[in-house]
């Protein structure tokens, strides 16, 4: 007896995507992004951003963003080597654009975390491959509360951070999706669930005539 042929799901080719969280400062779009980029079973890519904002004490330099002077952050500018860039809170943001030419080129798939300015920016250039979450607080109480238990920033930078959240949450109805961030399970199981439908999704799937067609070959011409 011939052995059935075992086609291969998992092999079916697809274009990588780009998943983009945006949200008011301390809604927890940095906790969600780390924790799915560091999954290694989501195979994600971070892109890390260049900043022209002080380092925090908690952050490194290379792996949370590429702290530069605003002067190197205008020569990127020029020389057209950031994918989108804003200025946010008062300092300067940008995608680098090389490591994200090199992985969508793969096929694989990368996770930024950037505001809603940038997230315009990055749709308008790569439309198809783009899919983007809004994470919102449950309240604007719980959103200082977790600003001021981050402990991170000046009091006066809380402020200002908040005084832009009211204006920052109005950009939700721009994306394809939105996490309520109560309970940190339930909207990392939402995050993963986004990526899941969104990889399944039929016109990103290169490869699925060629495994349909290998499916219906089975047993003509033998
Ligand atoms: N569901 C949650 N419940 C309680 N605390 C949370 C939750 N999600 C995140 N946090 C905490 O809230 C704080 C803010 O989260 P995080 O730094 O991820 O926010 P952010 O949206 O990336 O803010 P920013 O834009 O300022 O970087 C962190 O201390 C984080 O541990
Ligand atoms: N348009 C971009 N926005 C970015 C980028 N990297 C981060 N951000 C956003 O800036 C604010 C503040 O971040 P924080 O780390 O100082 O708290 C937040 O909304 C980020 O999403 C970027 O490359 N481009």
């Amino acid at each position: 007896m011939t052995e059935p042929v075992r086609h291969r799901p998992d092999a079916i080719a697809r274009r990588g995507l780009i998943l983009i969280l945006s949200s008011p400062s301390g809604a927890g779009k940095t906790t969600l992004t780390r924790a799915i980029a560091q999954d290694g079973g989501w195979g994600l890519d971070l892109s890390i951003s260049v900043t022209t904002r002080a380092r925090r004490p908690s952050e490194i330099d290379g792996k949370h963003y590429h702290f530069i002077e605003r002067e190197a952050f205008e020569d990127l500018r020029a020389r057209d080597d950031l994918l989108e860039w804003a200025e946010v809170h008062g300092n300067f943001y940008g995608t680098p654009r090389r490591p994200v030419e090199r992985v969508l080129s793969a096929g694989r798939d990368m996770i930024f975390d950037i505001d809603y300015q940038g997230t315009r920016q990055v749709r308008a250039k790569l439309t198809d491959d783009v899919v983007t979450v809004f994470i919102l607080p449950p309240s604007m109480a719980e959103l200082r509360q977790r600003l001021e238990r981050r402990a991170e920033d000046s009091q006066a930078t809380i402020e200002k951070r908040l005084e832009n959240a009211r204006h920052e949450i109005q950009r939700w109805s721009e994306y394809d999706y939105v996490i309520v961030n109560d309970d940190l399970q339930n909207a990392f199981t939402a995050l993963q669930s986004i990526l899941t439908a969104e990889r399944l999704r039929r016109t990103r799937r290169t490869g699925l005539a060629g495994f349909v067609e290998g499916i219906l070959s089975e047993g003509q011409g033998s």
